[in-house]
């Protein structure tokens, strides 16, 4: 197998395809194979952050095509649209439709993405692979010693007692959103499960973005007397930064699945780090 990797960060993975990548003056993203393909068989790995990046896998897939490639598999970290799983309000889109069926239009041998939001994701893409966020977390906990896992919402209880399970049957503590039912604005949590007095809680989820569901949850866990705050997140979009969530959280633990970002109050760990087996896939 030979790699094409789109992103930076995959790098240590095998014998890669040379190319050159370039956007015209006109927004359109381009790409070139340097040379022959040595071999048939091509993983691209990808981060599909925006438009741009998706348009640069389309025209690669193509350009393997034309270049003799017979069986091309994906990896994409993160899958773009993923949270719009459901049309909540009348008039929305169905976005993670959209581009899986983008994606298995391209009829890659296999996709493989990593802790996807909701069980909606893997069910639309054909010949998908799951890399779960087990590996990620115990790592992370390996870092932080004996705690209780906080799963933020209803969505995440399934992932969140499957993990706990994998990593010996530590303590869950569910909590609910709690939405308005006209705009869907989050509203506040609700917290059940073990005595928080004192302990450490670790909150475990998919994704951050503006961060205002973790800093919510995280005052209400206080309030229920909770100890040391931790957040585990696979994908950090950080849209509104770290700043917010270095006061709550001892410390946040993350992918590059997104980017790479530094922060005094940030623990990045390599998403290549969870890969290897994929090289035999
Ligand atoms: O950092 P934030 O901007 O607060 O967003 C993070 C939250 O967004 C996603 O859930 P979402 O609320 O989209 O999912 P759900 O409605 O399916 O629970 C994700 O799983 C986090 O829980």
């Amino acid at each position: 197998m030979i790699y094409l990797h789109l992103s930076p960060g995959f790098e240590p993975y095998g014998p890669s395809v040379p190319f050159q990548a370039f956007v015209f003056n006109g927004g359109e993203p381009h790409l070139k194979l340097s040379g022959p393909l040595p071999e048939t068989d091509v993983l691209i790995t990808s981060r599909l952050n925006s438009f741009q990046d998706v348009g640069l896998l389309l025209v690669a897939t193509d350009a393997l095509r034309r270049a003799g490639a017979e069986r091309i598999s994906l990896f994409v970290p993160y899958f773009p649209g993923a949270r719009q799983d459901r049309v909540m309000i009348p008039g929305e889109p169905l976005t993670v439709k959209v581009y899986a069926e983008l994606l298995n239009a391209q009829h890659y041998h296999q996709i493989t993405i990593f802790d996807p939001h909701s069980d909606v994701t893997p069910a639309l893409l054909n010949k998908v692979q799951v890399v779960d966020n087990h590996q990620f977390v115990a790592q992370c906990l390996a870092q932080i010693g004996d705690c209780k896992l906080i799963a933020p919402d209803g969505g995440a209880l399934k992932k969140i007692y499957q993990l706990s399970e994998v990593l010996g049957g530590i303590d869950v503590v569910e909590c609910r959103k709690r939405r308005d039912v006209k705009t869907g604005a989050l509203s506040g949590f609700l917290v059940s499960g073990p005595d928080l007095q004192g302990a450490t809680c670790v909150i475990v989820d998919d994704i951050c973005d503006g961060g205002a569901t973790f800093v919510g949850l995280a005052e209400e866990l206080k309030q229920h007397g909770a100890g040391d705050l931790y957040l585990v997140v696979s994908h950090g979009i950080f849209s509104r930064g770290i700043e917010p969530l270095a006061v709550p959280f001892k410390r946040v633990f993350t992918t590059d699945s997104i980017r790479a970002i530094t922060h005094p109050n940030l623990t990045q760990l390599s998403f290549s780090l969870f890969l290897p087996h994929l090289i035999n896939a």
